[in-house]
């Protein structure tokens, strides 16, 4: 099977097109979670294609249809899924069995400590396989609450803090969640709190504190927005082209997902959105780009879309906010550094901010982009076809993660889009 591909645009770079986008992983993966704890009361609508939530949902049916076997060791592999692996360790460590619960190499130098240790801190019982502080993880029910106040620190990874809310309300006590330190990717966690609201979950946040009261679930639906982080790329592909109108049927204005604040961000680089037909329509207007500085900490999924299209548009920038970009799939960081300077970028680490540095921009006739097992390199760099006459990405499986049509969707924008050895 090929490993690669090899896109190209040939002709005008005029993008006209419409994209069905699959689900939102994020909301996909809180969704299975809480319909699992709901114990069937709560269903999900309009499940993602992404791998990790079909990896997730693969694993809880599994998990459901196994109950019985609550004495033997259940191995559970989350592979390269970081909600599933930071949402499972919160959801097995309430329940009645005894759990491995692994995932690829690469997520095995993910840390999990500061949500493993918030668990034992309330009668979780989970030991470390390998490594203190990472997976693989040993956890042994059944669990015995033995406290309702946790301290958590909230800048390393927002994912620790969703977990803890959605098993919060089937807590003999609830939990009381102290967030220590600054909270990055906030959006996530309202995604949680709005999500857990909608099936009949209250909670009570008060500066850096959110309490969440034993609860039962109501009988509800979740339904599962496309995906704006997916969306991102478009905007990319609109910037870039020479013209460009594209439809995303599905999304809206009014959000759960923090990505959606792409719309904002790329109106700075002249592509507006138009919420109407029960989906959005980018369109690209002449524009000079302005703003030279961007914060990404409430959106860090974005941070390599919108370095890629500055790169691209030889536009200088400051990026500030992506400090957990260093433990997601790869070293996003020191993995764009190394991919911008194929195109003569600099991406310069300085003081907690990133200078984007264009001077040396050139566009090779040809361009070879490794994705170091991150869906989002592959997605950020593709395209820069409409740039440079070849573009090359290897492992084009990567994009399985969370976009696994991916490829198909830009043959039908007009990408020549081609299997490489
Ligand atoms: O909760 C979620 O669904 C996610 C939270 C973010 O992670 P961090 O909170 O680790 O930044 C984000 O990067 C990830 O893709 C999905
Ligand atoms: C960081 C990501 O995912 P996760 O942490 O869930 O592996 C992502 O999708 O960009």
């Amino acid at each position: 099977m090929s490993k690669n591909v090899l896109l190209s645009f040939k002709g005008n770079k005029q993008i006209d097109t419409e994209i069905k986008l699959t689900g939102s992983k994020s909301e996909c993966n809180r969704a299975l979670i809480i319909s699992a704890l709901s114990k069937g009361s709560v269903s999900v609508e309009n499940l993602s294609v992404a791998a990790d939530t079909v990896t997730l949902n693969q694993i809880l049916t599994r998990l459901n249809s196994e109950k019985e076997l609550a004495d033997q060791y259940t191995t559970v592999d989350v592979g390269p899924a970081g909600t599933a692996m930071r949402f499972l360790t919160a959801f097995l460590a309430i329940q009645n069995g005894k759990f491995s619960l692994t995932g690829t190499e690469r997520m095995k130098q993910r840390p999990i400590g500061i949500l493993a240790e918030a668990l034992k801190s309330i009668g979780g019982n989970i030991s470390y396989k390998e490594n203190e502080g990472f997976p693989p993880l040993q956890i042994l029910g059944p669990f015995k609450q033995t406290d309702k106040n946790v301290k958590i620190k909230g800048d390393i990874s927002s994912q620790y803090i969703s977990a803890l809310l959605m098993i919060a309300p089937s807590l003999p006590l609830g939990l009381t969640l102290e967030i220590e330190g600054e909270l990055t990717s906030k959006p996530y966690v309202e995604m949680t709190l709005a999500m857990l609201e909608q099936v009949g979950i209250s909670n009570d946040w008060n500066e850096n504190t959110i309490t969440i009261n034993p609860q039962s679930f109501s009988t509800a639906k979740l339904y599962v927005e496309p995906d704006w982080s997916a969306a991102s790329y478009w905007y990319a592909i609109a910037a870039l082209a020479d013209e460009a109108s594209i439809f995303l049927p599905g999304l809206n204005g009014y959000s759960l997902q923090g990505d959606s604040k792409i719309t904002e961000i790329m109106a700075n680089f002249g592509i507006t959105s138009q919420f109407k037909n029960g989906g959005v329509f980018l369109k690209k207007e002449p524009k000079i780009v302005e703003r030279k500085i961007f914060d990404l900490k409430e959106c860090p999924d974005l941070a390599q879309t919108i370095v890629v299209i500055c790169a691209a548009l030889g536009h200088d920038a400051t990026f500030t906010g992506l400090e957990t970009l260093k433990i997601k799939e790869t070293n996003r960081v020191l993995a764009l550094q190394t991919e911008l300077a194929k195109i003569g970028v600099k991406f310069i680490e300085k003081n907690l901010s990133y200078k984007l540095d264009c001077s040396g921009l050139h566009f090779p006739e040809k361009i070879t982009i490794s994705t170091y097992e991150d869906h989002r390199m592959a997605m950020a760099f593709a395209p820069l076809a409409l740039k440079i006459a070849a573009v090359e990405i290897e492992e084009k499986q990567v994009v399985e993660k969370s976009y696994p049509y991916f490829w198909d969707d830009l043959g039908k924008a007009g990408f020549s889009v081609n299997d490489q050895g």
